[in-house]
């Protein structure tokens, strides 16, 4: 084999960023070399960066015929030919005199975004007059607020796009090199955006500390809202904690970053907090990295660990200082390249497809682990190339995988159907969908009784050797024992760090503290409408319909007994009943018997979404049910928004193009379109023919779920299913409202032909059942001969059999909207800047307040005022509903509502006040 010999004396380019810092470092001024490579402290958290990188282990996957990888990405709207954008750092002119020209430059050529800082050496106007792609502000907050909104307006005229406040720097860290050195920045460098005439920029860590404001909190976001239409960004976020206050406060997107190691020294590596930080945020903002990206691979890592993108830090200065433009684009392309290799080599055909299965696992490498009696043992997690506490001793498992603890014994109740229990629900006594066994001990806390023995190829592999002294073999054993004892939650799927389950428990302890309060929370049936002995009249008269229609006695009792059929056993009851009932004309065969409803999504989820590139579209608000399921499956969601008065058509066939328009195939979208989950809002009849329509049109299937119209009061629309003409609605039905929700009887209705390679059909529904007989094997027959038993007693016309319970609901709505326009007349809620939408029936309603409805009201709703509700936000994926709550009223009595609505209009008040966003409360009394 030859290779190519470049001519002697030639200008090589460097072929690796440690090679272009190494040409830097020669270049530069020593003093200046320390400035920009060095760290705050001992710079353990600059090592740390690149470290958790080194540690990264990417598994190569072969002939998967991805063909040449797709590297761009969408974030906030803008496509990036890449995941990677320049990280903001000062003053470029102290590498080249083009300082940020040159750089805008090179990150236009390569199509990237330049993140420029306040202290650019080069003035926005004539960065913005050379650049080719996205440009954003970075923003340090200025003790002097005018100076920073004009520093702000100066980079919108300029046309950026976007503005990242860097919140990691209330001083700036002690950085030993520029101690040492004493490092002033030369005259000719100062920042070309600041007032150049009041302050002395000389020396940065001087300036920062008397510039820059110390007692920031995050309020900050809102102020920088109200002086700039662009979106927000917060950099310096290093726990899910904050991930979670920035995404409260209305952050549009996070950069996980220590600031490069210069500001906290001792905190963990970016990489190694970002799952616990990604799972928090679970794509409800932009997610972002920086630190120690130095190679195309890293890159990748970071995506696979959650990020949507990296930002590129030294490495461009490092460019800049070899060959100013060429030289910063160098560094560029040969990420991009190695980005690409990356790709290429794993098998990756999307950026944005790429996740953990990208990472080497346990199940890849049989790594040496020492013990501390120092023998050496083959063994899988701990010994694995991971990314967590172990590398880094001083992060907690909180701090990477947003674990919450509760204190012990404080087991909480939760289901994305009804989330805050009331007083019984609470118990044990509550219902299995409201309940997650979720006792969590403190580390090491675990009873005894609990651990878990290891498995024996573990126990055989660590057991202390024969020769080992007994000291040493108790020792190994209590090792053995301690590293057995707990499961670390960044090991398990991000499921289970699933945001929308800590606040709701976080609801659950609230109303588990405030057991009297009035509860708006739960969307449950009102239980007056149950008998206990209803259930056995209900059995019986369906065993008796087996009988009349001649089944022998064994074959009943076979029926009752014995597994069933996976696709269910009452499927003909079900269908005359949907005939009768609902005008759709569904086969038996082509329904499936589900436990709940949310079983008929998990299925419909998982035969659907068959590729990383497949998107679920769900209008948002959203039933947390459908958007846990998509989470639990891998699959991304992209919300569409609702409008004030309901969902727009156009925003969903919007949402369709551009998830085509970033490489994904829009596979089906989720909607409620009766008296919806949460919002209440119903999809008028135009609006369903244009969905249809739009279905057709793209190629996109409907997941439709109307639990409520058959409990609403008066006449219905007709369901999607029933106008679907060209089969692309897949119809989830639950009989929890219209029968009851303890059977946990669902179906779905999916009579889609499916055809094989060989030209075979079959339908949707087939292929359902045999992903059922992996999950719940059949629907327990005792609860489908319930059900049945009710439809039979009504000849499966559930709308007569719900006829009372229609109008209680009914009845709690109209005095629900009757007591807020009561306690709220028309000028009064105009002037507070309160309102809220009138549903025609089921179960909820959305109230819109003029103040951040968050955990914290919520905290100050039950404790000052006896009145529990659910911040709206809970039910979006993305950002969204901060101000605005939803109002269930279907569990309590008109008495309860009356009184509830006094005390939830006491607290709108309060509130209103509290923050000041209308002034002091007109209209007290009114
Ligand atoms: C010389 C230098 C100057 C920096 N200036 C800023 C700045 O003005 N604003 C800011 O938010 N971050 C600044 N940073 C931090 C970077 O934005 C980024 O967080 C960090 O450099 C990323 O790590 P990396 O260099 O390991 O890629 C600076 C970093 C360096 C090295």
């Amino acid at each position: 084999m030859t290779g190519r010999t470049a001519p002697s004396g030639a200008w090589r380019p460097p072929l690796s960023l440690d090679e272009y810092a190494e040409r830097a470092r020669t270049r530069l001024d020593p003093a200046v070399w320390d400035f920009i490579e060095g760290g705050a402290g001992d710079e353990r958290t600059l090592a740390a960066n690149r470290a958790a990188f080194d540690r990264v282990r990417l598994r190569p996957r072969v002939l998967t015929g991805a063909g040449e990888g797709d590297p761009s990405t969408t974030v906030l709207g803008r496509r990036w030919a890449a995941p990677v954008a320049v990280a903001p750092m000062a003053y470029h002119t102290l590498m080249h005199p083009d300082g940020e020209t040159a750089t805008a430059r090179a990150a236009g050529a390569a199509g990237l975004p330049l993140v420029v800082s306040t202290f650019a050496g080069r003035s926005f106007a004539e960065i913005a007059a050379v650049a080719g792609s996205p440009l954003w502000l970075q923003v340090y907050c200025f003790r002097d607020r005018a100076t920073t909104r004009r520093l702000v307006e100066q980079a919108a005229d300029a046309g950026f796009e976007a503005l990242v406040l860097t919140a990691d720097t209330p001083r700036l860290g002690r950085r030993l090199r520029d101690l040492r050195n004493d490092f002033r920045l030369p005259p000719h460098i100062t920042p070309a955006n600041l007032p150049a005439d009041e302050a002395d920029y000389s020396s940065p860590s001087e300036h920062g500390r008397t510039g820059l404001d110390p007692s920031l909190d995050w309020s900050v976001i809102a102020w920088l809202r109200s002086v700039s239409p662009l979106p927000v960004l917060v950099k310096g976020v290093m726990t899910a904690e904050d991930a979670r206050c920035a995404i409260a406060a209305g952050a549009d997107g996070i950069v996980v970053s220590n600031h490069g190691g210069r500001q906290l020294d001792g905190t963990a590596a970016t990489l190694e907090v970002l799952p616990g930080i990604a799972a928090a945020v679970d794509g409800r903002c932009a997610l972002l990295l920086d630190g120690g990206v130095r190679r195309g691979r890293d890159v990748l890592a970071a995506l696979a660990l959650g990020a949507d993108a990296v930002l590129l830090g030294r490495p461009v200065l490092h460019g800049l200082a070899v060959a100013g433009a060429d030289g910063a684009a160098g560094v560029l392309d040969l990420v991009l390249d190695e980005l690409s290799e990356a790709m290429a080599l794993t098998g990756t055909a999307t950026a944005t497809g790429a996740d953990a299965a990208l990472l080497a696992g346990p199940e890849d490498t049989a790594a040496v682990r020492h013990h501390r009696s120092g023998a050496a043992t083959t063994t899988g997690p701990e010994a694995a190339p991971l990314v967590g506490p172990e590398a880094s001793p001083a992060a907690g498992p909180e701090d990477t995988a947003a674990v919450r603890h509760h204190p012990p014994g404080a087991a909480t109740t939760t289901g994305p159907e009804a989330p805050p229990a009331v007083g019984p629900e609470a118990s044990p006594a509550a219902g299995p969908e409201n309940t997650v066994p979720a006792r969590h001990h403190p580390p090491g806390a675990a009873p005894r009784d609990d651990r878990r023995h290891p498995p024996e190829s573990a126990a055989r592999h660590d057991r202390p050797r024969p020769h080992e002294p007994a000291a040493e073999a108790a020792e190994a054993e209590a090792t053995e024992a301690a590293e057995t004892t707990g499961l670390r939650k960044e090991d398990l799927h991000r499921s289970v760090s699933d945001p929308v389950l800590d606040t709701m428990n976080f609801l659950n302890e609230i109303t588990g503290r405030f057991p009297d309060v009035v509860s708006f929370a739960p969307g449950r049936p009102y239980e007056e409408f149950f008998d206990k002995d209803e259930i056995l009249d209900h059995v019986r008269r369906y065993l008796d319909h087996l009988a009349a229609g001649g089944a022998s006695d064994e074959a009943i009792r076979t029926a009752l007994y014995q597994y069933g059929p996976t696709a269910g056993q009452i499927r003909g009851l079900i269908s005359d009943s949907l005939r009768a009932d609902e005008g759709i004309d569904a086969p038996p065969g082509a329904i499936v018997v589900t436990v709940g409803a949310q079983e008929g999504m998990l299925l419909a989820l998982r035969a659907l979404f068959a590729g990383p590139g497949d998107v679920l579209l769900v209008a948002s608000p959203c039933y947390v049910g459908i958007t846990g399921a998509a989470s639990l499956l891998g699959v991304p969601v992209r919300p569409v928004e609702e409008r004030a008065d309901g969902l727009d058509v156009a925003d969903v066939e919007a949402a369709v193009l551009a998830e085509r328009a970033r490489g994904r195939r829009p596979r089906a979208f989720y909607v409620v379109p009766d008296h919806s989950n949460p919002s209440g809002n119903t999809l008028s009849r135009r609006a369903r023919e244009e969905l249809l329509e739009l279905a057709a049109r793209h190629d996109l299937l409907i997941l439709e779920d109307s639990p409520y119209r058959l409990v609403s009061p008066g006449a219905q629309l007709p369901t999607l299913k029933a106008m679907d003409r060209t089969r692309r609605v897949v119809h989830l039905g639950s009989y929890a409202k219209s029968v009851f929700p303890g059977a946990r009887v669902g179906f779905v209705v999916a009579d889609q032909p499916v055809r094989d390679p060989s030209g075979a059909e079959s339908l949707l529904a087939d292929e359902l059942a045999k992903i059922k007989s992996m999950v719940t094997v059949n629907t327990p027959a005792l609860s489908q001969a319930a059900v049945a038993g009710a439809l039979l007693a009504c000849g499966g016309r559930l709308t007569e059999r719900n006829a009372v319970p229609a109008k209680h609901y009914g009845e709690a709505l109209r005095v629900t909207l009757e007591q807020l326009d009561r306690h709220f007349p028309e000028d009064v809620r105009d002037r507070l800047g309160i309102g809220w939408n009138r549903p025609s029936g089921g179960f909820f309603l959305t109230v819109r307040v003029p103040f951040p409805a968050d955990n914290a009201a919520l905290l100050r709703s039950a404790e000052d005022h006896g009145v529990i509700w659910t911040p709206m936000a809970y039910f979006y994926p993305g950002p969204g509903g901060e101000r605005s709550i939803r109002l269930s009223f279907s569990y309590l009595s008109t008495a309860r509502i009356e009184d509830g609505i006094a005390r939830f209009a006491a607290f709108l008040r309060a509130e209103t006040e509290r923050s000041g966003a209308t002034g002091p409360t007109p209209g007290r009394d009114a």
